[in-house]
């Protein structure tokens, strides 16, 4: 058996820089990968890096094959990095897939070889996979591709049908809408964003039909049906054929083959690794960090999770899930769409007292200069205490600017503060003074 101070389950944004850290102060550490391709994680290899090399390169006008092309470029680069920065902290990184034989024993296989690793601490960051529902045909269409497929395929579909209209059938939408498909999205949401504000939702999506493509709410899925060269989507709106179908209905947390039955770590009604605030398990010193503990999927909050396991396994415990400040999303789609806080509505829901302020892209001088007018940024805040309550930014370099308002936010800046802030000219963040002169 195999003695580690630190074993880290999957090379994910939290478990490769708490691997790195505990490392760099002396433990020994071991990070196990199951796949070479995915060195650095999903968000390096197959998600938020190459998604958004991709819709650069349409946006800047390249070609189906000359975007892929820069988008492996990009990839290959940064796996390589990846590696050799962890290595170079002196984390064992073993290729294998890991499995738990009891709490503390990990079996790990690769090909027909096997071994047993201990350690006091272990770390699972297995991420999550994509949902695929039970839909009569999906699973065996030949042409029903995930957001991983629809990164690998050789042409560029003629028809491409989305099946889900959050932001990863959206950001795909807008990418093979740029590069020159006739896109569909086929949503089960009666809404489209639901959790927008909705005067800004609604231009998103009248900006996105106006590019082209094409929307479906409230869409339920009866069947899939493989043709020779496509297939049909049969719904209770119609049936629909494409050339390719992106499904991209969630992302669960990547639990199968873990071997959890061996062991006491608990697991959620949703399949997530059950943790307490310091993202610990039911077995102590065994913790679950990113998507796999269902918290919400991105790469920053899975680095998030560093800092709190970090925190607690080095410091005193006192950054936890329950001193977490806020935290925005941002959609990318042209123009960026990015969010943070409360919604008008959530406020009111919550009876505080609200004032807002919308105001369009088209009366800000950066808009002028970029020569492009679509969008508008909206301000809640609450009138008596000063506080901002939340924003949504819809713009050119939304998803920049929505990082100052989650820090004046965290920082419980007044908003009457950022009315007269001196900002730079002519910039979009400029229009932060008009937006909280409320
Ligand atoms: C298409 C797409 C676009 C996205 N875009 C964005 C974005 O723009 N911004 C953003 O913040 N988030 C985005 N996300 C979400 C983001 O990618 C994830 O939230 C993030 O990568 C989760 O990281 P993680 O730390 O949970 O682990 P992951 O990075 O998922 O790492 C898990 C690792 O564990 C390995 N593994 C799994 N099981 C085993 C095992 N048994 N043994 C050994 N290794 C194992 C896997 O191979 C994988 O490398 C996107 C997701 C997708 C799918
Ligand atoms: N820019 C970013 O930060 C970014 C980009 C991509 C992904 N992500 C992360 O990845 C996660 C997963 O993304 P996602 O878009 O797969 O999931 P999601 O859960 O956010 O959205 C799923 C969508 O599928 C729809 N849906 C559900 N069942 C359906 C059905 N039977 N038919 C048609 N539509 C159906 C829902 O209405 C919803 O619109 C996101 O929640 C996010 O955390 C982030």
């Amino acid at each position: 058996m195999l003695m580690y101070d630190v074993i880290v389950i999957g090379f994910g944004k939290a478990g490769k820089t708490l691997a790195a850290k505990l490392s760099s102060q002396g433990k020994k550490v071991a990070l196990i990968e199951k796949s070479k391709s995915m060195y650095g994680g999903t968000c390096i290899n197959i998600a938020c890096i190459p998604t958004k090399t991709l819709i650069v390169a349409a946006e800047k006008g390249l070609d189906f094959e000359q975007a892929m092309n820069e988008k492996n470029a990009v990839i290959t680069r940064l796996n390589g990095k990846n590696y050799a920065t962890i290595a170079g902290t002196g984390v064992d990184i073993i290729d294998a897939t890991a499995r738990f034989l009891s709490n503390k024993v990990i079996e790990i296989q690769a090909g027909d070889e096997k071994e047993e690793l201990t350690a006091e601490t272990i770390i699972i960051n297995t991420g999550a996979v994509p949902t695929i529902l039970p839909i009569p045909g999906l699973a065996e269409s030949k042409f029903a591709v995930d957001s991983t497929g629809i990164q690998r395929l050789e042409n560029l579909p003629k028809r491409l049908g989305v099946l889900g209209g959050g932001p990863i059938g959206l950001e795909f939408a807008h990418l093979y809408n740029t590069l020159g498909s006739q896109v569909t999205v086929l949503d089960a949401s009666e809404t489209f964003l639901p959790r927008i504000e909705p005067s800004i939702a609604a231009l998103a999506k009248s900006y996105l039909e106006e590019d082209g493509i094409q929307f479906l709410q409230g869409v339920h899925t009866q069947e899939i049906k493989d043709d020779q060269n496509s297939l049909t989507v049969v719904t209770d709106k119609g049936d629909f054929e494409f050339d390719i179908l992106l499904y991209a209905t969630g992302r669960k947390p990547n639990t199968a083959g873990l071997g959890l039955e061996n062991t006491d770590i608990q697991v959620t009604d949703r399949g997530a690794i059950q943790v307490n605030r310091h993202l610990e398990t039911s077995v102590p010193g065994v913790f679950a960090v990113g998507d796999v503990n269902g918290g919400p999927q991105f790469t920053y909050m899975s680095l998030d999770d560093f800092r709190i396991v970090f925190n607690y396994l080095t410091g005193d415990g006192s950054y936890n899930l329950e001193t977490r400040r806020n935290y925005a999303t941002t959609l990318f789609i042209a123009p960026p769409l990015a969010q943070v806080g409360l919604t008008e509505q959530e406020a009111r829901d919550k009876g505080l007292p609200v004032a807002v302020k919308e105001l369009p892209v088209a009366a800000m001088p950066r808009g002028h200069v970029n020569a492009d007018l679509r969008g508008a940024f909206k301000a809640v805040v609450n009138p008596e205490t000063k506080e901002i309550l939340g924003a949504t930014l819809f713009g050119e370099a939304a998803g920049e600017l929505i990082n100052l308002i989650t820090m004046a936010m965290d920082n419980k800046i007044p908003y009457t503060y950022i009315a007269k802030q001196i900002f730079t000219h002519p910039t979009m963040a400029e229009n932060l003074n008009d937006l909280f002169a409320i």
